[in-house]
C-alpha cells in the first residue's frame, strides 16, 4: 500500500528567486525505510518539512494512504517526526512524554512510556531533566517523543549528525528494531551512508532541488554493464533474464550474489563469449558514487 505519494512537489520560498524544489514525484510503500540522500543544500530538509507539514509545497501534492495532506488537519496524528528538537528542557525526560502525550491528546500511549524508554536507554535518566543531557541522549530523547505514539509513518532529519559511532549503532538499532516489530514506514536523511545502508531498503537521491534517481536497495548484488551495440545482444540478455529471473535494468543485468556456481558459468560464459560484458561493478560502490559525484 502507499503510505506516501508525492506528485510533482515544487518549493520556491519566497525569500528566494529559485527553486529549492522542482518536480519531485515518488511514493513510499508500507514497511519502506527510504535513504534520502543529496548534498548540503540539495533540498533534503525542505522535503521532509513539506512532509510533516512544517512547510507548504509551492505547487504539487503529498497524499498520506491517498488523502492529501494540506487537506486534512489530523494526518499528523499518524506521523513521527524527528526534525528539530520538540522536548522542554525544563521537564524530567518522563515528564516530556508525559506532556507530549498530553497535548497531542494521546493519553492511551502512556504504558508505552517504560517500554520506549528503555528501548532508547533513557529509562534510568527518566527522572533528569534534558537541559544538561549529552548530544546522543537528546538525540535519543527526540526519538523517544517520535515513536511514544506508534507512528504509521516516521520522517526523520539527520539523525545520525552529531553522534559518536557508538550513538549512531544505538540509533539503527533502534530503528531497526522498531520497523521490524511495528512494521512502520519511515524516510530518513542523511549524509551518513554506511548507516543508511544498514538500514534502508530504497533511496531516494536528490540534487539542487531535483530528484536525480532512486533505487531500490541492491548490497546483494553484482551489476553487470552490459555494451548494446553487440549484435543480437537484446535477444540473448532477455534470453538469460527469463532463464534465470533476473532483473535488467536499462544496458545493466543485476546479479544475486546468492547464485549458485553452475548458473553463474552459464550466466558469465553466454555474456562473455559475445563479449556483452561492459563493466561490473558492485550496486554498494554505485551508491556510494552518487555521494562522492553528486
Ligand atoms: N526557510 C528558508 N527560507 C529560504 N530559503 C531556504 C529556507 N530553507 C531552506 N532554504 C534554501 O533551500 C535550499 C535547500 O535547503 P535544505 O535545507 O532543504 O537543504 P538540505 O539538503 O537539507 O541541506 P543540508 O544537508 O545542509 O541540511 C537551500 O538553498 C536553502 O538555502
Amino acid at each position: 500500500m502507499k503510505i506516501i505519494e508525492a506528485q510533482n512537489i515544487s518549493k520556491k520560498y519566497k525569500a528566494n528567486s529559485f527553486y529549492s524544489l522542482k518536480d519531485i514525484n515518488f511514493s513510499i510503500e508500507t514497511g519502506d525505510i527510504v535513504g534520502l540522500i543529496g548534498k548540503n543544500g540539495s533540498g533534503k530538509s525542505t522535503l521532509l518539512k513539506l512532509m510533516a507539514k512544517a512547510q507548504k509545497p509551492t505547487t504539487g501534492t503529498l497524499k498520506f494512504k491517498g488523502i492529501d495532506i494540506s487537506k486534512n488537519n489530523n494526518i499528523l496524528d499518524k506521523f513521527g517526526i524527528m526534525i528539530e528538537p520538540i522536548f522542554y528542557p525544563h521537564l524530567t525526560v518522563y515528564e516530556n512524554l508525559m506532556f507530549f502525550l498530553e497535548i497531542h491528546k494521546k493519553e492511551k500511549y502512556v504504558n508505552n512510556i517504560k517500554d520506549i524508554l528503555e528501548l532508547v536507554d533513557l529509562w534510568n535518566a527518566k527522572d533528569r531533566k534534558p537541559v544538561d543531557f549529552s548530544f546522543g541522549m537528546k538525540q535519543r530523547l527526540s526519538l523517544a517523543l517520535s515513536l511514544i505514539a506508534e507512528p504509521e509513518f516516521m520522517i526523520l532529519d539527520e539523525p545520525f549528525v552529531g553522534l559518536d559511532p557508538l550513538g549512531v549503532k544505538k540509533l539503527i538499532e533502534i530503528l531497526q528494531q522498531w520497523s521490524a516489530t511495528k512494521h512502520t514506514s519511515m524516510i530518513i536523511s542523511s549524509h551518513q551512508l554506511n548507516e543508511l545502508e544498514d538500514l534502508c531498503n530504497r533511496y531516494i537521491f536528490i540534487d539542487s532541488g531535483r530528484l536525480k534517481t532512486q533505487f531500490d536497495d541492491k548490497k546483494n548484488f553484482l551489476i553487470i554493464r552490459l555494451d548494446m551495440q553487440v549484435a543480437q545482444a537484446q535477444q540473448i540478455i532477455a534470453s538469460i533474464a527469463t532463464k534465470y529471473q533476473l532483473e535488467v535494468n536499462k544496458q545493466e543485468l543485476e546479479l544475486p550474489l546468492t547464485l549458485d556456481k553452475g548458473k553463474l558459468n552459464d550466466i558469465l560464459e553466454q555474456l562473455s563469449s559475445k563479449k556483452l560484458i561492459e563493466k561490473i561493478y558492485s550496486a554498494k560502490d554505485e551508491l556510494e558514487s552518487y555521494f562522492t559525484e553528486g
